[in-house]
């Protein structure tokens, strides 16, 4: 069995009387990206800043690289790094000034925390503006040398709280680049994001957090495979050749009677396509537009954060 780099179990957290997490289980194998989705004040960040004792939870065990938090802070970490809403980054020094206090925080060796620095700098392109202060820095900069800087103490888990928050197409592409680089060096992320298409790009495992539980684990497949989504779109503007088709196909579709649009339930496989155009044009029926919609995590998202409180395993939908 692989190794959990993050092992979390009924972890809770309140704030006066509001619950903002009510028993949340976490395991992350080591070496893999695993994402934290939820919508907004679903409790992601406070998730976060558990795991990387900033904060302390109200009860849950939980062990980061092998420690048991609560009883070795310390020890979890020397193994971390953080990176996100809470930046390191002060931008009144330079990139370069930057790189060289987290060097001193490591302990390192004045030569070989320049070493560092000046690999990092090169790693992340941003040898250029190192001698620039980091207030001059784009975003995508700023976010670059956050994560060079929590690279100097060489964690082996990064915690990644919105890295691409705010970012452009561009620069969202490097970083999740630059996610990807950091896991094939045998690095564990936690990722937080806002981004449905960013969890289903780069994680491994995805959990959706809402209302303080974990609604639904697994990878972006698995999740995928929970809703029902995948349909095909049929759309008329003559409102006697909807009624024929919705008729033709009477027991599988859902109508939209004012848009003219019916749903037809679908993999949006060929075979299903063809039977379905088939059926049609037995009944001397054309659509005056057909789509393919198969599910995407979007479906996913929005049919698990609907304040439900059922808790949905991969394996029912392989049912
Ligand atoms: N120090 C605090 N005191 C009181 N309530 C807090 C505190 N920190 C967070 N909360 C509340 O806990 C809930 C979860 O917050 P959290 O920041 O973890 O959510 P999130 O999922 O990260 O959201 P977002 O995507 O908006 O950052 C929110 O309702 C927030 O208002």
């Amino acid at each position: 069995m692989t190794d959990l780099a993050i092992a979390a179990t009924g972890l809770r957290k309140s704030y006066g009387d509001k619950t903002v997490l009510d028993g949340v289980d976490l395991a992350v194998p080591e070496g893999t990206i695993f994402s934290l989705l939820g919508p907004n004040g679903a409790g992601k960040t406070t998730v976060v800043k558990i795991l990387s004792t900033l904060i302390g939870a109200d009860a849950g065990e939980i062990r980061v690289g092998g420690h048991d938090l609560a009883a070795h802070p310390q020890a979890v970490r020397a193994g971390i790094g953080v990176t996100g809403q809470f930046s390191a980054v002060d931008g009144l020094i330079t990139g370069e000034e930057n790189m060289l206090l987290m060097a001193d925080l490591h302990h390192l060796p004045k030569a070989e925390g320049r070493r560092v620095a000046a690999e990092l700098l090169e790693r992340f392109d941003l040898a250029d503006a190192a001698k620039k202060p980091a207030s001059t820095y784009s975003g995508g900069m700023k976010r670059r040398l956050d994560i060079a800087m929590t690279l100097v103490g060489d964690p082996r888990i990064i915690f990644l709280d919105e890295p691409t928050t705010g970012l452009d197409p561009r620069s969202r592409h490097t970083m999740w680049q630059i996610i990807r680089e950091l896991v094939t060096g045998g690095v564990t992320v936690f990722l937080t994001t806002q981004y449905l298409e960013e969890a289903d790009e780069l994680a491994d495992r995805i959990a959706v957090l809402d209302d303080g539980r974990i609604a639904a684990e697994g990878t972006a497949e698995q999740l995928k495979r929970l809703v029902p989504g995948g349909h095909v779109r049929l759309r008329f503007t003559d409102p006697a050749a909807y009624r024929r088709a919705a008729s033709a196909l009477h027991h599988e579709v859902t109508r939209d009677d004012t848009a003219l649009v019916l749903h037809v339930p679908s993999d949006g496989s060929q075979r299903e396509l063809r039977l379905l155009l088939d059926r049609l044009d037995a009944s001397g029926i054309e659509a005056d537009e057909l789509t393919v919609h198969t599910p995407d995590l979007d479906d996913v998202f929005f049919a698990l954060t609907g304040g439900t409180r059922r808790t949905v395993q991969p394996e029912e939908a392989a049912r």
